[in-house]
């Protein structure tokens, strides 16, 4: 690296940690959330150091493909003649000047410092020349520029900043006036929000704690701050998971199944089988958890840790091979691996990561560990097929081309198993979504397995 040229300021600590979260983001496929909650740890950045490097992270990973445009525009080069390095430190800088109130010389001077810091003074020309053309026009004027003659889902693309693909994806299952709001909801950092594990805690210890009523689910409160600052989630008796994500597995307890022991075919991370843990009935259980990833395996096992040991077991195996016999458990979840496109909004690189053949890739999986979930379910027994994607072909595509095989499975409507959200009755399945619910994007369909051995039980009767 070059000396250092006189007069250069020594790069602050956010937009170096920030720049370093983003070399492990986009360098080595890193999860931004996960590298930035360990540099700021690793480093002792806290209070406003610490929000401003997670606004940079968190907004650049987000915004990429919008700023690569823009990048591009203003530079005249294309991306893959740029070092991925000084990419990274454009985009930085092209936040800062777009999208926060960052003055801009003041951010062209600290983002010119930290190029000398970190790749070395041949490149701050460079670096200082481009980003005082992006600081020409604030972002309206780049949208208006960049989006001159393009389609409206290409013009909706660049303004929300998604893929067309996922655009392409969200407009097939949403009415046209509701994309926007879709996309825009992406954008939004989600509020945190607790469940307690039932039998464990009651959401009246949170609301005590100072946490703020949720909307639709039962167990669940809303929180500012850090969780572990609340006793009932450093003991285990409660956790961190969307509301979302609890209305779904909360369903599949609600429709009337034989007694017996459960199945969580999906189970890793466990956010689920820890509340389907604590909502075991009278002769239920145990829950089984199955996970092949033998890291996930352990996630799910931490947060059973409040439960007894009796109430639950962790498999690490492939949910395709099952380790039981068929016709076995009472209720299944199959919360299958997806492309995640309904929770966009918590993971900021996500949207730039996957391609659209994900989606392809990932159907013959779903299609098979729904039929598992079906196999393995014993006669009168319910299956919760669940994604955190709205995609039709990872939704209702995979229950239909799998259901059409079979003469066995009966669909419950959703809509009885739950108690009344509105917009989320997607004919007989469920859908929620960020910008109509607050809640991730999670796709549910409730399947009854065998003859109408429990027919008339599709009303809630737990
Ligand atoms: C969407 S996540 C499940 C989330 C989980 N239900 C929760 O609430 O925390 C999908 C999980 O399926 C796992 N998985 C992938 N392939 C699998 C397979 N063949 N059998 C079972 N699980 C699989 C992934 O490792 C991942 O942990």
């Amino acid at each position: 690296m070059a000396a250092p040229a006189r007069g250069r300021r020594k790069p602050d600590r956010a937009r170096r940690l920030a720049f370093d979260a983003l070399r492990l983001v986009n360098g080595d496929g890193a999860y931004a959330n996960l590298v930035l909650a360990d540099l700021l740890a690793e480093r002792h950045l806290e209070g406003r150091d610490a929000a401003f490097a997670t606004e940079l992270v968190a907004g650049t990973c987000r915004w990429q493909g919008t700023y690569d445009a823009v990048i591009v525009a203003a530079s005249g080069r294309t991306l893959g003649s740029l070092q991925p390095a000084v990419l990274d430190l454009l985009r930085l800088g092209a936040h800062q000047v777009l999208a926060l109130r960052v003055p801009s010389h003041a951010a062209v001077a600290a983002m010119v410092d930290l190029a000398a810091a970190t790749v070395g003074e041949r490149v701050t020309g460079l670096a200082n020349a481009v980003l005082r053309r992006v600081a020409a026009r604030d972002l309206e004027g780049w949208l208006d520029l960049l989006g001159a003659g393009l389609d409206r889902r290409d013009t909706l693309a660049l303004r929300t900043a998604h893929p067309r693909w996922v655009v392409d994806a969200l407009a097939d299952v949403l009415p046209e006036d509701e994309l926007a709001p879709a996309l825009e909801a992406d954008n939004v950092n989600p509020a945190v929000t607790l469940v307690v594990r039932p039998g464990l805690a009651e959401v009246g210890e949170l609301l005590a704690a100072r946490a703020e009523p949720a909307t639709w689910s039962p167990f669940a409160a809303r929180w500012t701050g850090s969780p572990s600052a609340l006793p009932a989630v450093r003991e285990g008796r409660a956790g961190v998971q969307d509301e979302g994500s609890q209305l779904v597995a909360w369903g599949l307890t609600r429709a009337s199944a034989p007694a017996g022991p459960w199945l969580d075919l999906c189970a890793g991370p466990g956010g689920k089988t820890a509340l389907l843990a604590g909502l075991l009935g009278e002769g239920d259980g145990p829950v089984v958890a199955v996970e092949p990833s033998a890291h996930r395996a352990t996630l799910v096992a931490s947060g059973l840790r409040g439960h007894a040991a009796d109430r639950s077991l962790v498999l690490q195996a492939d949910g395709t091979r099952p380790a039981w016999p068929r016709a076995t458990f009472a209720r299944v979840l199959v919360d299958v691996p997806c492309t995640g496109l309904g929770a966009l909004r918590r993971r900021p690189e996500a949207r730039w990561r996957r391609a659209d053949t994900a989606v392809e890739q990932l159907h013959p999986l779903q299609c098979a560990l729904l039929a598992s979930a079906l196999d393995a379910t014993a006669p009168g027994g319910v299956v919760g097929y669940v994604t955190c994607s709205p995609h039709r072909r990872e939704t209702v595509d995979v229950v239909t081309e799998t259901l059409a095989g079979r003469d066995d499975v009966t669909v419950l409507p959703a809509a009885g198993l739950l108690p009344d959200v509105p917009g989320a009755a997607l004919g007989d399945f469920l859908q929620l979504w960020p910008h109509r619910h607050g809640t991730d994007a999670m796709f549910a369909a409730y399947l009854r397995v065998g003859a109408a051995a429990a027919a008339g039980a599709d009303d809630p009767s737990r």
